[in-house]
């Protein structure tokens, strides 16, 4: 976890400012020393241990104690207590975007990922904390055809033209700036679609097939024509097709310039279900995520060894 203890402590006597401290570990410790009037001025030492817990929630408190020490005397406790922590999801998120979206300069952020991976409802969530746009290439394939939904134009004119529709739109907002874009599960297939793509930072969001079949079935299957013809109950049918596609495509995914896996974000949260994960904490992933990727490519820019 990564507290940032902010602010002042009030012993009973005397305040202590302890600056900024971000402990990486659980465990922190921050040294202080003040001067002290008495009747002549004391360098003494003031140590403070930091000790940070958080539930499930995110929320949690920071224990700390503080003690005192002058010269060769034995250290004396000052004061002890403990301090809620609440390390509020929306918080973290827009400190994550301050510090990684000047970075970004910019370029469009590409969201792939199976259907129902969150592409949509993630994509959303970052473009707010970025003020970026949002847009989805199934809307806008929508927009261009008449205005019928992507079910329809399966049904009238063929997977084939659908693919087409797709490039086209990825093609016009390859020349865009500032825009979080939800491609289509199957944008990752066509070469094509990645040199419009790499024209700005591609994140794909790994989500395991039950989660991705769970929420599927939630919502039903009849707006995503490649699940609709399996026959069973809505998970079963969903898990089915979903496997097979994540086979054909697995390998296309992980082209992408980062990934957000939700086990790893479940693993890092102490959660066992990865259906506990917020769009909120898969945000703030990626855009973790965005920030090593940002910073590997400034090293590989960087490096002599590979100029
Ligand atoms: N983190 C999440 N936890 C639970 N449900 C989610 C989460 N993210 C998305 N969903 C739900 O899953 C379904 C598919 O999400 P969506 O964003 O439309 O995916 P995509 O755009 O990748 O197809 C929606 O019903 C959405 O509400
Ligand atoms: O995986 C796919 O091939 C598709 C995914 C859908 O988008 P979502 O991933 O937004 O559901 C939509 O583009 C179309 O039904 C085809």
């Amino acid at each position: 976890m990564d507290v940032k203890f902010v602010g002042r402590m009030q012993l009973s006597s005397t305040w202590i400012d302890c600056g900024r401290v971000t402990p990486k570990l659980p465990t922190g410790s921050l040294r202080l020393s003040r001067k002290l009037k008495e009747k002549q001025r004391l360098q003494v030492g003031f140590s403070a241990d930091i000790q940070s817990t958080t539930n499930k929630n995110r929320h949690g408190s920071v224990s700390f104690k503080v003690s005192c020490s002058y010269q060769n005397f034995p250290a004396s406790v000052l004061e002890s207590g403990s301090l809620p922590v609440s390390s509020d999801e929306s918080l973290i998120l827009k400190h994550k975007s301050q510090e990684v979206g000047p970075y970004i300069n910019g370029r469009c952020i590409y969201l792939v990922g199976m259907m129902g991976s969150g592409k949509t409802t993630v994509g959303k969530v970052l473009s707010q904390v970025l003020a970026y746009s949002f847009c989805d290439c199934d809307t806008l394939i929508e927009e261009e055809v008449q205005g019928i939904s992507v079910a329809e134009i399966f049904k009238l004119y063929g997977e084939g033209y659908f693919r087409n529709k797709e490039t086209e739109v990825l093609k016009k907002l390859s020349m865009m700036h500032h825009v979080v874009v939800s491609t289509g599960g199957g944008a990752v297939v066509r070469p094509i679609n990645w040199q419009h793509m790499r024209k700005g930072i591609s994140v794909w969001l790994d989500v395991p097939l039950e989660a991705l079949a769970q929420r599927i079935a939630a919502v039903g299957t009849e707006s995503r024509p490649l699940l609709n013809h399996e026959s069973g109950d809505a998970y079963t049918k969903a898990f089915r097709r979903l496997s097979a596609l994540l086979e054909e495509r697995g390998e296309f995914y992980a082209n992408a310039n980062t990934r957000v896996s939700l086990e790893n974000i479940a693993a890092k949260l102490g959660y066992r279900d990865v259906s506990s994960i917020s769009p909120t904490a898969i945000a703030i992933e990626a855009l973790e995520q965005i920030g090593n990727f940002l910073e590997e490519e400034e090293g590989i820019a960087y490096n002599p060894n590979l100029a």
